[in-house]
């Protein structure tokens, strides 16, 4: 599995940002999105190009266009919604296929409960956008649904991962590429990411 940790100043600086214990629903929402733009930057920089002609003011030219697949912009429900308009920011023609998916908070199992996917998702590369990767549990079963329906270029984006979860998804995944904001230190016993941002969903949402 390929894991890229974007030093970026731009992204490590709104990370520490989010980080903020006080930070208001707003500014985390505001800086998910700005990060997951930064990501998405850094993630579409292997695209596939080619050279087309065009009519430019003065006649014929040829111009470097992306060639090939489509892309998905795959939320996982609820915190994933935080980071999709960073991502369609970069993409504006880029499909949702939404999969919803909750950690249950006593085993950490991941818990599906939604699935809504574009049609011919095995054409397209599927960017999948979840801030959190802590056991790695959510982005596993997620990765294995998309596999399931024929998606064989699939691409990761989270704000922040913890290595437990990076070893379990490179076990399960080792054919997946990996952006993040950051590779932090370790799960606590409830199996939250340290230093980490908290409950990611309930801070983009407010429901704390
Ligand atoms: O790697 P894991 O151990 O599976 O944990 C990470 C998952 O937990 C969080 O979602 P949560 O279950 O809190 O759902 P929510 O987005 O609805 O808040 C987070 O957004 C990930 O989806
Ligand atoms: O640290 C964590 C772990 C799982 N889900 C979160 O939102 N935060
Ligand atoms: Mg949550």
């Amino acid at each position: 599995m390929k894991v890229i940790e974007v030093k970026h100043p731009l992204i490590q600086h709104k990370l520490g940002l989010m980080r903020e214990a006080d930070v208001s629903t707003k500014r985390f929402r505001e800086l998910a999105k700005e990060v997951a733009a930064l990501l998405t930057y850094e993630a579409t920089s292997d695209f596939e190009m080619e050279t087309v002609e065009i009519n430019g003011w003065n006649g014929p030219i040829q111009v470097e266009q992306i060639k090939g697949k489509k892309v998905t912009v795959v939320p996982i429900l609820r915190a994933g919604l935080g980071m999709m308009d960073g991502v369609t920011e970069h993409i504006p023609s880029a499909k949702i296929s939404v999969v919803g998916i909750y950690r249950d908070e006593e085993t950490l199992e991941p818990v599906p409960y939604f699935e809504k996917l574009v049609s011919n998702i095995e054409e397209r590369i599927a960017m999948v956008v979840d801030p959190m990767l802590a056991t790695g549990g959510s982005m596993i079963s997620t990765l294995d649904l998309l596999k399931e329906r024929g998606c064989t270029h699939i691409k990761v984006l989270v704000l922040v991962a913890a290595p437990e979860g990076l070893k379990a998804l490179e076990e399960a995944h080792p054919d997946i590429e990996l952006y993040t904001a950051s590779v932090d230190e370790r799960l606590n016993e409830h199996g939250y990411i340290l230093p980490g941002l908290g409950d990611a969903g309930d801070k983009i949402f407010g429901t704390k």
